[in-house]
């Protein structure tokens, strides 16, 4: 008996990425990426891990698709690398780039799955890092152009399209902290590529309305649910500017047409407040049909003299925490998704990503019985469905991940799949929670 029924037009899917999959890394010309180069330089990366082999999906999408229809999944959130289809990320295009992309989109529609495509998530062309990369606006330029090829190409194929994923970690963890590619640390220039980034899904967003496609077109932000580690002053102000810092930085200027007063204000006393025109901002506040919004874990912070340029950390609590020792809070996902319906005019919402990576082991009978997975995912599904109750518009729901990949800094140490990979092998073992989902998908909700 299905207990939680979800909305009979709920659509159920899968995440993956182009870098953290594919492998074929300097196959059928494609171009030289920035997570190429930043995993080729020792130290950056758990044990050196790379992307070169990755899952080989671009070799194994065949098979791998044929597990998705075997579990029943019918919708499949997947990247293009922007370098396998502008090699020096303009200008000369690689044909093999685009037929790759064309034979993986047909093999999904042949078996009804409906594909949804992140045009950028993270693998900058390295050729456009060498002039800048998002410093430079001839970059947001250059995605345009790239963009603008992909609908042409598969417009009519491709219901559901994100023009970023997560702008917030492209910025901070690759030019403010360093510890993602391009390796840089400082913020004023983070903040100059955020905003870069969101004048590219701007302009992206408008090229899409020009060219009468018929799908939906949104951006994917990571977001988190605030808390205050305790109730006093300097507290409860650190919460309301790390949750300008991290949510509503970007989700004013989508959804708002403007960054919040707040942390304008804090950033110019920081010194590190991008320009910008009143005309970006109308750029970028261009309508979205959806928001996607990967939520993972909540933060709690307090106020922490010490920590710049925020005067804000977080505190790592004692509580129940998955293996990138994120805290295991389902919660945060409703108070999040009720935050975003009553604070923006109750958009549509896609849950791009919600997952969680575990020690997951392969027994003597060749399973993995990873009940842990299943446990967060029942929980969070749970929240979403309360939310869904109360009123917000949530719309669907990929799981993040199809396939245990390449998980950036962390390498393969972290496994976020329901199927996983043997990367000795490429053998793929479907792991319990594959199944638990498939049964989630098959009766539209949660059973018990
Ligand atoms: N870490 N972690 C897991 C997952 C990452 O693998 C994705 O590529 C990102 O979109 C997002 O950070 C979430």
């Amino acid at each position: 008996m299905v207990k939680y029924k979800f909305p009979d037009d709920f659509i159920w899917g899968v995440a993956t990425s182009a870098y953290q999959i594919e492998g074929a890394y300097n196959k059928d010309g494609k171009g030289e990426n920035i997570w190429d180069r930043f995993t080729s330089i020792p130290g950056n990366i758990y044990k050196n891990h790379n992307g070169n082999v990755a899952c080989d999906h671009y070799h194994l999408y065949q098979s791998d698709i044929n597990i998705l229809k075997e579990l029943g999944i019918k919708n499949y959130r997947f990247s293009i690398s922007w370098a396998r289809i502008f090699p020096d990320g303009y200008g000369k295009v690689n044909q093999k780039g685009i037929e790759y992309y064309r034979r993986l989109i047909n093999a999904l529609l042949d078996k009804g799955i409906q594909p949804a495509i992140t045009l950028y998530h993270w693998d900058l062309p390295q050729e456009l890092q060498d002039i800048g990369g998002w410093t430079n606006k001839k970059v947001v330029d250059y995605f345009v152009e790239y963009a603008e090829l992909m609908f042409k190409e598969f417009g009519d194929l491709v219901p559901i399209w994100i023009t970023h994923n997560e702008p917030w970690v492209v910025s901070i963890l690759g030019h403010a902290w360093g510890v993602h590619a391009p390796g840089i640390k400082d913020y004023k220039i983070a903040l100059k590529v955020a905003h870069n980034i969101l004048l590219s899904h701007g302009k992206v967003v408008k090229l899409y309305r020009s060219m009468s496609l018929k799908g939906k077109i949104g951006i994917t932000l990571n977001l988190s649910s605030i808390h205050s580690a305790t109730d006093s002053e300097k507290d409860l102000l650190a919460a309301k500017i790390y949750d300008g810092f991290m949510n509503r930085w970007f989700l004013d200027a989508i959804l708002k047409g403007s960054y919040p007063e707040d942390m304008k204000k804090l950033y110019n006393e920081l010194n590190i407040l991008p320009q910008f025109s009143d005309d970006d901002m109308k750029i970028i506040n261009e309508r979205i049909d959806f928001l996607g919004i990967n939520y993972y874990t909540r933060s709690v912070v307090k106020y922490d003299e010490n920590a710049y340029p925020l005067k804000v950390s977080m505190l790592d609590l004692d509580n129940p925490k998955t293996d990138m020792g994120w805290e295991i809070y389902p919660k945060g996902l409703y108070e999040l998704l009720i935050n975003l319906h009553k604070n923006y005019d109750g958009i549509d919402i896609l849950i791009t990503e919600n997952g969680a990576a575990f020690n997951d082991i392969v027994n003597y009978k060749g399973k993995v019985v990873d009940d842990y997975r299943i446990d967060y995912l029942y929980r969070h599904l749970l929240e979403a469905y309360r939310a869904i109750c109360d009123g917000v518009n949530l719309k669907g729901y990929y799981l993040w991940s199809f396939l245990d990949n390449f998980e950036w800094a962390e390498g393969y140490s972290k496994r976020f799949g329901i199927v996983f990979v043997d990367y000795n092998t490429q053998k793929r073992i479907i792991k319990d929670s594959a199944y638990w989902y498939s049964d989630v998908i098959k009766n539209n909700g949660i059973t018990e």
